[in-house]
């Protein structure tokens, strides 16, 4: 050994040092989900959902096809008209933390209302229904000036019920199903994404850099009061600059003013609506600083060391709300949709690059929702025992756990894996094929025929849940 090169004897005890001894370092967190082996052990005792080989064959040669044709990539993310992109002014940090936002509520929109009747959202002179829907309110609420994808703000007093009610509200009389849920979502996660994640000097609330820096010199008399001081202060338990200068913030009912601050400019985004500041008369307190931006969500994904596994097991891991997990046949199972899809939006929306560049992203299974398992029944992939088939065609409900509902959920992931096992049998260079790319195609197709025909030929599973 050179000189120069370490003793490895010595690194370990350094690292042992540092890090305890390998054994105690069980806060390491696996890149492997266990979604696949689950769901493969849901496919090998199903009773009531069966994948069919020669369906699964026939799907694999015509979703190829299909992709081909169409050249279909992860570029179709940004091209839906409502997604996030740069060229919309979204810094790279804005679109992060709308996906993040956008997929810790991307549950249960069906309804069985009319395409009349049905929850839908006003937006752009359109009318948005089911996911599209989430993803315009979002929007909107960002043009509105409510910084609904900053964890920060759904911390704050500024993010009442009502306001976050107005968020959601529908063009029609049928309200966003499970509002009350959503909301719950969205404190819980921010408290941990402030305790877990989160930075102090960014939590002031936008204090000026000569501030910033008394705060982090310790000298911040009277900027930020220490928790156990103000415990029900806003900013969960540190006063504001604006609290301690008591500037007076417009009550909850004017909820588009009250945080003073335009959402773009919270996240870099270029301001589009300076002109909606308050306007302060000379002698009175300066406008509300502008809310710092939020990297809490960025902190995490950081975690994940570029993997995909990782990052879905961390989300798993820190917000019960990603944590997907079901029990079949005595056995812990865990499908984790939501975190699975959010890691894959953002491979999707930055192409595999920055916060999107993941090293086994090919991990990542079919999202278990219930529009892709309709699609997979359509095209005979999969077929139901008539026990289920009766229950889905007569639109009872199916519960969230009940075996029904987990073999659906499991059998489909696999489904999706058999699929892609097909394509790249039949065409060893698809190496570009994944369960990512096979999931969205699926999706955008059911989205597709729903357009032209009005819907798929079967009716999708009814389960109300905030899993998926
Ligand atoms: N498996 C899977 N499930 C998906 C999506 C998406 C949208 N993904 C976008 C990203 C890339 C694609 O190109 C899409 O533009 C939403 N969903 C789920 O469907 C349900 C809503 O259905 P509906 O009511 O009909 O809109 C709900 O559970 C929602 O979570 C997907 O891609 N895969």
């Amino acid at each position: 050994m050179s000189d120069d090169e370490a003793d490895p004897e010595l690194l370990e005890l350094l690292r042992q040092t540092l890090l305890g001894p390998p054994a105690q370092r069980t806060d390491e967190v696996s890149r492997n989900t266990g979604v696949l082996r689950d769901a493969e052990y849901i496919y090998n005792n199903s009773i009531d959902v069966s994948v069919d080989m020669y369906g699964t064959k026939a799907a694999a040669a015509s979703i190829y096809a299909s992709m081909q044709e169409r050249h279909y990539s992860t570029d179709a993310w940004s091209e839906h008209e409502l997604h996030p992109k740069s060229q919309d002014g979204f810094s790279e940090l804005a679109i992060v933390n709308f996906i993040f936002t956008m997929d810790l509520l991307n549950f249960s929109f069906w309804s069985e209302l009319s395409e009349a009747q049905r929850y839908q959202v006003e937006y752009r002179g359109k009318r948005w229904t089911g996911y599209n829907s989430l993803v315009a309110c979002l929007r909107r609420a960002l043009d509105e000036g409510v910084p609904i994808t900053t964890p920060r703000y759904w911390r704050s007093e500024d993010a009442s019920y009502e306001v976050l009610r107005r968020v959601f509200r529908s063009a029609t009389d049928e309200q966003i199903p499970l509002l009350d849920e959503r909301v719950a979502i969205l404190k819980d996660v921010a408290e941990v994404l402030h305790k877990s994640f989160g930075d102090p000097v960014e939590d002031n609330f936008g204090a000026n850099d000569e501030q910033v820096a008394m705060i982090i010199d310790g000298k911040a008399n009277g900027i930020l009061v220490p928790e156990e001081a103000a415990p029900d202060a806003v900013g969960g338990g540190q006063q504001t600059v604006a609290d301690v200068k008591n500037i007076a913030l417009p009550p909850d009912d004017e909820p588009e003013q009250t945080t003073g601050v335009a959402p773009d400019q919270e996240e870099g985004r270029p301001s589009q609506d300076a002109d909606t500041q308050p306007s302060i008369a000379p002698e009175a307190e300066p406008p509300l600083p502008q809310l710092q931006p939020d990297y809490s969500i960025a902190r995490l994904i950081e975690q994940a060391d570029r993997s995909a596994g990782k990052l879905v097991n961390l989300l798993a891991k820190h917000f019960p709300a990603f944590c997907d997990e079901t029990r079949f046949d005595g056995k812990r199972v865990r499908l984790l949709k939501r975190a699975q899809i959010l890691v894959a939006d953002l491979w999707a929306a930055f192409g595999g690059t920055g916060n999107g560049e993941f090293n086994d992203i090919n991990h990542l299974t079919m999202f278990a929702d219930y529009r892709v398992p309709q699609m997979l029944r359509s095209i005979g992939v999969i077929s139901y025992s008539p026990p289920l088939d009766y229950r889905i065609s007569t639109l009872q409900p199916i519960f969230s756990g009940q075996s029904f509902e987990v073999q659906l959920r499991g059998c489909s992931i696999w489904a999706v894996e058999l699929i892609r096992r097909e394509i790249l049998r039949a065409h060893p260079d698809a190496q570009q094929v994944n369960a990512v790319l096979i999931d969205f195609f699926l999706y955008d197709l059911a989205k597709e025929k729903e357009k032209v025909q009005g819907g798929l030929a079967t009716p999708h599973h009814r389960t109300r849940s905030i899993w998926y």
